[in-house]
């Protein structure tokens, strides 16, 4: 596994790219030619093993470079490992199993991402194990039902500051918020409908790590 590198990450609804008639696999495979850097398997619907052969299916097609990342599901992770995959690591939430047992469960070595907006939330994923922690919303989105209220790009900086591993911002991202956030000392943008929606995955990809760039 290379250093994971956020700068431009891809959450996964199969949903979204269903609507744009393209299957998860090949807007992972359109994004990545457009640049994007780490990408996390998110099913929220469907059972356990289409879960599995989803991250299959996009660990097969991802360069080494490209970090992969599982959400929620420890055993859909382990499974993935235990079957061959390049997977890298698993993303929890606050309300997901607690991060201490999720160390244990996947070993020091895989990748984990935990939500943690508030400082007692970062304090404690720090002292956890987390890798990064992912921080929002930065503003509102019709992506996930239960998320938090908006904390703006200054909010979002305010909190990123407070962590001593990378934090990845998430929520209502589009290309316009890049720069700032990446200003504001985020090491990187998570984005679902910004890329799952977009009429071509590649181009908005490049525009969104364009963005990111630009001074
Ligand atoms: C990078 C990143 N940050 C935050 C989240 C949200 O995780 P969580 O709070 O567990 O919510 P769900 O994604 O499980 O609905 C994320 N997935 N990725
Ligand atoms: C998974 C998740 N966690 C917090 S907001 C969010 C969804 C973000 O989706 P979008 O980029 O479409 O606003
Ligand atoms: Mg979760």
């Amino acid at each position: 596994m290379s250093t994971p590198n956020y700068s431009l990450y891809l959450v996964t609804d199969q949903s979204m790219c269903e609507a744009r008639g393209r299957s998860v696999t090949e807007v992972v495979s359109l994004a990545v030619a457009g640049g994007v850097t780490c990408i996390q398997i998110r099913e929220k619907d469907g059972n356990a093993r289409e879960f599995l052969h989803q991250v299959l299916d996009v660990c097969a097609i991802v360069p080494d470079d490209v970090t992969v990342i599982v959400n929620d599901r420890i055993d859909v992770f382990l499974a993935a490992r235990t079957l061959g995959a390049s997977v890298d690591g698993v993303h929890i939430g606050q309300e997901d199993f607690p991060a201490s047992v999720v160390r244990q469960l996947i070993g020091p070595a895989a990748i984990m991402g935990v939500s943690a907006s508030t400082p007692e939330e970062i304090t404690q994923a720090e002292s956890d194990g987390a890798d990064y922690i992912g921080i929002g919303v930065v503003h509102s989105t019709d992506t996930k039902l239960d998320a938090p209220s908006p904390l703006g790009v200054t909010g979002t900086s305010k909190a990123a500051h407070f962590a001593s591993i990378p934090a990845v911002a998430i929520g209502g991202i589009k290309a316009n918020d890049m720069s700032a956030l990446r200003a504001g000392g985020l090491s990187g943008a998570a984005v679902v409908s910004a890329i799952c929606l977009a009429e071509d995955p590649t181009a908005a990809a490049q525009e969104l790590l364009q963005e990111w760039s630009r001074q």
